[in-house]
């Protein structure tokens, strides 16, 4: 997987969009020409495939797996692996070992991006990212409400000890502007993303406004361009593209 941006998107709280953020951040990178992988990896809690509305089984070929495309982006997650809803109930041990069997055993081609949805918190996976993924950049997603931005620190924190660059701060649900007025209202307060790009010396990529879920639409969380985000996500990923540009070759550690 040489020549393949690998960025993990991460959260300190769950809810705070972070997956959202994932599926948007890849079809966005997707609809610029990139080809993108997205992974999910949020393995207790999975929602990618039922944000795509994904109902397709990835099939095989000699016992290696051939992703599912939607929007453009090559797509696996453990929801693709297990019946219905059921929970999962792996230990720690073995999550490391589907971060292997996700990156090693997925014929993935050539690839631009790969965008990893972690698990909220610094857990099993996040650690487990750590080791097997070195080379992997990070994006830390947080809403600007004081605490979300506190326990965000963390996770930023534990990606700077193991060395991972942070490209920067996604802040989501940062204002509503109701219809027919130009109004931001700041629900969750105003500064949790700055204070947190501060905190880690890094910036503050794109702040996200709140925009109420159409529950009748197919695919609803991938935004199209009706929706505002449809162009707040399209400025994230040229902010990407700008600051990976010459970056250094980034792949996954074969060891
Ligand atoms: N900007 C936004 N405006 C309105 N709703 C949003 C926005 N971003 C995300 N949401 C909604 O918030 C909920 C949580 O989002 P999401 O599942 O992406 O969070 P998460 O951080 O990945 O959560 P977890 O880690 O617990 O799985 C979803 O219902 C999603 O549709």
């Amino acid at each position: 997987m040489k020549n393949t941006h690998i960025i993990a998107i991460a959260s300190g709280k769950g809810g705070v969009g972070k997956s959202t953020v994932s599926a948007n951040l890849a079809v966005s990178l997707a609809r610029e020409g990139k080809s993108v992988a997205l992974i999910d990896l949020d393995i207790y809690g999975f929602s990618i495939p039922k944000m795509f509305s994904i109902t397709a089984s990835p099939k095989t070929i000699n016992g290696k797996i051939i992703p599912v495309e939607s929007h453009g982006v090559k797509i696996m997650s453990m929801g693709f692996l297990v019946k219905g809803n059921e929970p999962i109930v792996w230990r720690g041990p073995m999550l490391g070992k589907m971060i292997e069997h996700f990156t090693k055993d997925v014929i993935w081609g050539e690839l631009d991006y790969m965008i990893l949805d972690l698990p909220p918190g610094t857990g099993d996976i996040a650690l487990d990212m750590h080791h097997y993924i070195p080379q992997s950049k990070e994006i830390i997603v947080t809403t600007p409400h004081p605490t979300a931005a506190h326990v965000a620190e963390r996770a930023g924190v534990m990606a700077q000890k193991a060395n991972h660059d942070i490209l920067g701060i996604v802040e989501n649900m940062s204002f509503f502007t109701p219809p027919n007025s130009e109004e931001k209202h700041y629900i969750f307060g105003k500064n949790g993303g700055v204070n947190l790009a501060n905190t880690l010396q890094t910036e503050v990529l794109v702040k996200l406004p709140i925009e109420p879920v159409e529950e009748d639409k197919i695919s609803s969380a991938i935004f199209t361009e009706e929706s505002p985000l449809y162009y707040a996500y399209k400025e994230l990923a040229q902010k990407v593209q700008l600051l990976l540009q010459g970056a250094g070759d980034n792949y996954v550690n074969e060891k």
